[in-house]
């Protein structure tokens, strides 16, 4: 974040030589057998430093790497000063230079812990208060709709950051949720997902949670517009919209010419990025889900880890651990993906939510400082919950071309432990089993000695795994709230370590501009063929189809 080229430290050079001249030597099987110690070498148990009770194991010993390769690494994250940097973010520094704005979204969850000075910061208990009583207002029934009924289900409209944080995390956290308050989720432009979501609503019992930062998105705005039309064919009378209409934003402005009051509105700053923003108002729908109790402690499980990354030395540093050693995959080994794999059907929209998380922040071809960058940075955020991954593309994974590091999640206890956990040590099994297949593979001399003497070459080929594809393990005793919060805490801070690393600035989003932009243009050209001009012959030929084909 310096803005430096990553590509000049000499800890890059000198992984660069390491990596021409050991690569082919960096074998797994080799390396276990090598040495007994390694799991203990390379793994390391988190304890939260205080709050609510959170651990968790993660063993990164299954990386293709070294005491020494990691040392180097380290001394990368050193030279490009991520403890300078990381020190700046929570001191409210204005990292973020393209928008010259603080990143606190550690400000959000912070316990008094850090002293911490910017505009706003004083606000975050008093909006925390205001969730605490609306949410337990709306959650015991005393808030009431315009009919005088209880709610029973919550539309949160919003996108991107606005969205699919909370997403993620009321679905992680539905053992802890009020089931007889149903939430959903809209997000999409396309007219389908507002309608069919109306569907399941009752005008009288339903909350419309409108969140945006900005309250400018098109998406949203034009959502919540077609909500409350839905709304008020129903309920006639425009007053009765404050009893169903809650904002979660920063454009107090805007929230209020939309129609909502701002007692009804739920405070943000610029500081918090849209998609570090769960913590902030925009949770307000994680907190009407599981109470407003369990979000604090998901902000104090995150909180503990921010205390840890601020504190521990880089070689002891979790999200730091976790952040060099994607850079040795994404930058030495040319990997261009990384796989996040969480056995644990609660958490089937963790890869989803970072790969905004990641891919916005690190996704960028110029450092901080204008220059283009010589090498690669953030990778390509996938995966799918296990089980079902096993059966569509792990088989890639395993066999194919490319080298795909992965991280695998998981609860040592489920929350459903139906036949005795029999589901759960199933599922398990194959959560110790994928790593381990991946990383030490099968011969073609054991492959023989099992299918016998008559199987041809060519199967006998097919059936060999090469192994040596690296992977990190997190194991945790349970999916809490504060658990969760930490391992949100833990990936968002290896973003930002790598970020530091690459020179770029992680916090802005320049990238999604130049689309909405051009749809906006294209928007104004759409009614007849006359209109569309000063696109290349694709676009014309593409838009033209569209007018010769539509029904409207
Ligand atoms: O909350 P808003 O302002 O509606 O923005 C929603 C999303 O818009 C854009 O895609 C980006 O800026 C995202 O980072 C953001 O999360």
């Amino acid at each position: 974040m310096s803005g430096r080229l990553a590509s000049e430290y000499p800890s890059w050079k000198k992984l660069q030589q390491t990596y021409d001249s050991e690569h082919a030597k960096l074998v797994l099987k080799e390396l276990f057998a090598q040495d007994p110690a390694r799991f203990s070498k390379f793994s390391k148990e988190y304890s939260s430093p205080d709050g609510p009770s959170v651990t968790f194991l993660l063993d990164y010993s299954k990386n293709l790497i070294t005491e020494p390769i990691l040392e180097t690494l380290l001394s990368l994250a050193r030279e490009a000063q991520v403890e300078t940097y990381r020190d700046k973010m929570f001191a409210g520094e204005h990292i973020n230079t393209s928008e010259d704005r603080a990143v606190l979204h550690v400000a959000l969850r912070n316990f008094n812990d850090f002293q911490i000075q910017e505009a706003g910061v004083s606000e975050v208990q008093g909006v925390l208060a205001h969730i605490k009583e609306f949410s337990e207002s709306v959650r015991s029934g005393a808030w009431k709709g315009y009919t005088g009924k209880k709610i029973d289900t919550i539309v949160n409209i919003g996108i991107g950051g606005s969205d699919l944080g909370p997403v993620m995390v009321t679905e992680a956290l539905k053992p802890y949720a009020k089931r007889d308050l149903t939430a959903h989720f809209v997000s999409n432009i396309d007219g389908t997902h507002l309608a069919e979501t109306l569907r399941l609503c009752n005008p009288e019992t339903t909350l419309f949670i409108i969140a945006s930062k900005t309250f400018t998105t098109q998406e949203t705005i034009t959502n919540a517009t077609s909500a409350r039309d839905w709304f008020l064919e129903t309920a006639k009378d425009k007053a009765h919209v404050a009893k169903h209409f809650v904002a979660l934003s920063t454009n107090t402005k805007a929230v209020t010419e939309f129609g909502i009051a701002e007692a009804n509105m739920f405070q943000f700053w610029d500081w918090v990025g849209g998609r570090y923003s769960l913590w902030s108002a925009i949770g307000l729908s994680i907190a009407l889900s599981i109470g407003y109790d369990n979000f604090e402690e998901l902000l104090k499980g995150a909180h503990g880890m921010d205390k840890h990354f601020k504190t521990t030395p880089l070689e002891k540093n979790l999200p730091v651990l976790l952040a060099v050693i994607g850079v040795w995959y994404n930058d030495f080994y040319g990997s261009q993906t990384h796989a996040l794999l969480p056995y644990d059907q609660y958490l089937h929209k963790f890869a989803d939510y970072f790969q905004q998380g990641d891919m916005e922040s690190n996704g960028k071809f110029v450092t901080k400082g204008g220059q283009r960058v010589d090498y690669q940075t953030g990778p390509i955020i996938w995966g799918a919950a296990g089980t079902n991954g096993q059966h569509s593309f792990y088989q890639l994974v395993h066999q194919g071309t490319k080298l795909i590091p992965a991280d695998f999640i998981a609860p040592a206890t489920t929350h459903n432990p139906i036949r005795n956990s029999l589901h759960h040590r199933i599922l398990l099994s194959n959560f110790f089993a994928q790593p381990e297949a991946l990383a030490f593979g099968k011969t073609e001399e054991e492959v023989r000695k099992e299918v016998g003497a008559n199987a041809s070459e060519a199967l006998i080929k097919s059936k060999v795994f090469e192994g040596n594809r690296p992977s990190n393990s997190i194991l945790f005793p349970k999916l809490t709230p504060a658990t969760l919060g930490a391992l949100i805490a833990l990936y968002e801070h290896k973003i930002f370590t790598q970020g530091v690393i690459w020179g770029i600035n992680s916090f802005d989003q320049m990238g999604v501009e130049l689309g909405k932009v051009l749809a906006k243009n294209i928007l104004a050209q759409l009614n007849t063929p006359e209109d569309v001009s000063g696109h290349d012959s694709s676009t014309t030929g593409l838009i033209h189809y569209y007018q010769k084909h539509r029904q409207e």
